[in-house]
């Protein structure tokens, strides 16, 4: 490898770290106001979740949501009968969202947008400097007149103490999104988000799942009906659901005979045993802060990055180094790393045009709605759909408030959705502003109803301009009357 100091440096306004959507939507930002953008990317243009993450993982839900929308209705249940879904094709259309793991298309759109691609790992070499070192050794030495942004997103954690767990080969998110068959049995260890969708979507496909958790619930992070009916759910798709449960030791074992193929036995923490073909680690994520050269700029390699609301990396002087996306920890999700990017490609614009920023809560230039409104879907069957804070998240912030619970299955719009429809909504009212300040919906198709109570809470409307939203009638968000007449009784 050559140093820094002996390759010509290349000069650019901005150097943008990693080519997911976030690190993407920063480069077409600060690219859309004038300024020569680089953007760095050592695998794939389009990143986690192009590739390995939320586009494959909904294409192969999706056809589990038809195929059950199907089925909840009397007449179009007789039309799909009782058979299960075509494994080949579901995987299929998945090979076809992920462009078959090639980057060509979104390639294309860098060269349409202006932005120029350096590939390969980037890494501070010091205040606006960034070597890539590309896959045959070469270098290059970036420097940036303006500002380097760090959008290098998350990997998966494996637990480090579990006996043979990294030999035993295990699935990650890469593997569990992007295999070309369906094991035949599958071990899905950790009840957060990715496990609950991937088990999800693996049992739908035929494979016999089991669903480790050593929690008492699912999506501990989301209100506590979720994770219930989310659990019913899953039981209902006949996922064996196990709370409590540790994984002590994980061994892959070759099987005699079969050419290559092997099966992975799990000891548990009770001493019981269990056999699969693959397991699935869904256990969290950690940052890819490991490999940029944070220590040349006086931080911890392998830390989340610190930021302020900006998403200026806090502990680096002269306001230069941004970090946006999965790398800063403020909300692992693609819509909010994407609405970083666009506060802190505003941020950087700003201030290579020295005007002042507007920091103040939801000022311009600042990422406001990670703490308050940030909305999320998971894609299970049922549907959760959430936004702003659950009723334990507002309690812990000292709010003053009450919830309004409503049975979805009582709302006419439901009824006619599916027949049995079984579902919940909830918002949390905040009794001194007179605001809703979250909301959450579970059932069947309840991902669409989301957006009305992200603008109610991130707009902050009062409650007495809500009772003038109508919802039309008869559908799910006619639910919206109930929960709002509870905020005013
Ligand atoms: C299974 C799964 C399903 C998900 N589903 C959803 C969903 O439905 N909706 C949702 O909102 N979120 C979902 N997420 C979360 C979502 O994938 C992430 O929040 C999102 O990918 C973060 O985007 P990012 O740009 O910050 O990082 P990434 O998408 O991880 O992109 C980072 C990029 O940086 C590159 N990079 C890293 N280090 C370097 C380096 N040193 N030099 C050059 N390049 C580098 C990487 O190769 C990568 O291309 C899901 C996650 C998982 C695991
Ligand atoms: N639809 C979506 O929006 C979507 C889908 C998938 C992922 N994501 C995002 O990706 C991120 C990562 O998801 P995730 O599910 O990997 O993480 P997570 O943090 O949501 O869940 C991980 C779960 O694993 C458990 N766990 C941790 N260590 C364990 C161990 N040693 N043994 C057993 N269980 C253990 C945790 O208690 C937690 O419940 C999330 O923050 C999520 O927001 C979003």
């Amino acid at each position: 490898m050559t140093s820094p100091q002996s390759t010509t440096p290349e000069e650019f306004d901005v150097i943008v770290i990693g080519a997911g959507p976030t690190g993407e939507n920063v480069a077409d930002r600060t690219a859309a106001a004038g300024l020569r953008t680089v953007i760095v990317e050592s695998e794939l243009v389009g990143g986690e979740c192009s590739y390995w993450a939320c586009m494959p993982s909904k294409a192969l839900l999706r056809p589990v949501a038809a195929l059950a929308d199907a089925r909840a209705v009397a007449g179009s249940r007789e039309a799909v009968g009782g058979g299960a879904l075509d494994p080949a094709a579901v995987l299929a259309r998945r090979d076809s969202f992920t462009s078959h793991w090639q980057d060509d298309g979104q390639v294309q759109w860098l060269r349409d947008t202006g932005i120029e691609l350096a590939r390969g790992h980037g890494r501070l070499a010091g205040e606006r400097q960034v070597t890539v070192e590309a896959e045959d050794g070469g270098e290059r030495l970036l420097v940036a007149r303006h500002a380097v942004a760090i959008c290098t997103g998350s990997r998966p954690v494996l637990p480090y103490d579990v006996t043979g767990l990294a030999d035993a080969r295990p699935w990650t998110n890469r593997e569990a999104t992007g295999s070309p068959t369906v094991p035949r049995r599958l071990a899905v260890v950790g009840g957060g988000v990715v496990g609950v969708e991937l088990a999800t979507a693996w049992r739908a496909l035929g494979s016999e799942v089991v669903l480790l958790v050593r929690g008492s619930g699912l999506l501990p992070r989301m209100e506590p009906f979720a994770g219930e009916l989310v659990a019913d759910g899953l039981r209902d798709l006949g996922v064996d659901l196990r709370f409590g449960t540790e994984v002590t030791a994980v061994e892959r074992r070759a099987l005699d005979g079969a050419d290559g193929a092997s099966e992975v036995a799990l000891t548990l923490g009770d001493g019981g045993r269990l056999t699969v073909d693959e397991v699935l680690y869904a256990t969290g994520r950690a940052p890819r802060t490991a490999d940029v050269g944070l220590e040349q700029v006086g931080l911890h390699p392998g830390n989340w990055l610190d930021v302020d609301d900006s998403c200026t990396v806090l502990g680096v002087d002269g306001a230069w180094l941004y970090a946006a996306g999965d790398v800063n920890h403020r909300a692992l999700l693609t819509h909010q790393g994407k609405y970083q990017a666009r506060i802190t490609g505003g941020a950087i614009v700003a201030r290579a045009q020295a005007r002042p920023l507007d920091t103040a809560r939801w000022g311009a230039h600042a990422a406001s709605a990670d703490s308050a409104g940030a909305p999320q879907v998971v894609f299970t069957q049922p549907e959760v759909a959430s936004v702003g804070l659950t009723l334990h998240a507002a309690e812990q912030a000292g709010l003053r408030v009450k919830v309004i619970d409503h049975d979805l299955g009582a709302v006419a719009g439901a009824s006619l959705y599916g027949d049995d429809y079984r579902g919940r909504a909830r918002v949390v009212f905040d009794l001194d502003r007179e605001v809703l300040v979250g909301a959450s919906f579970v059932g069947p198709g309840v991902s669409e109803l989301l957006h009305s109570a992200t603008i109610a809470v991130v707009g902050e409307v009062p409650i007495d301009r809500l009772w003038h939203a109508v919802p039309a009638y008869p559908t799910i968000s006619e639910v919206w009357l109930r929960l709002l007449e509870g905020c005013r009784g």
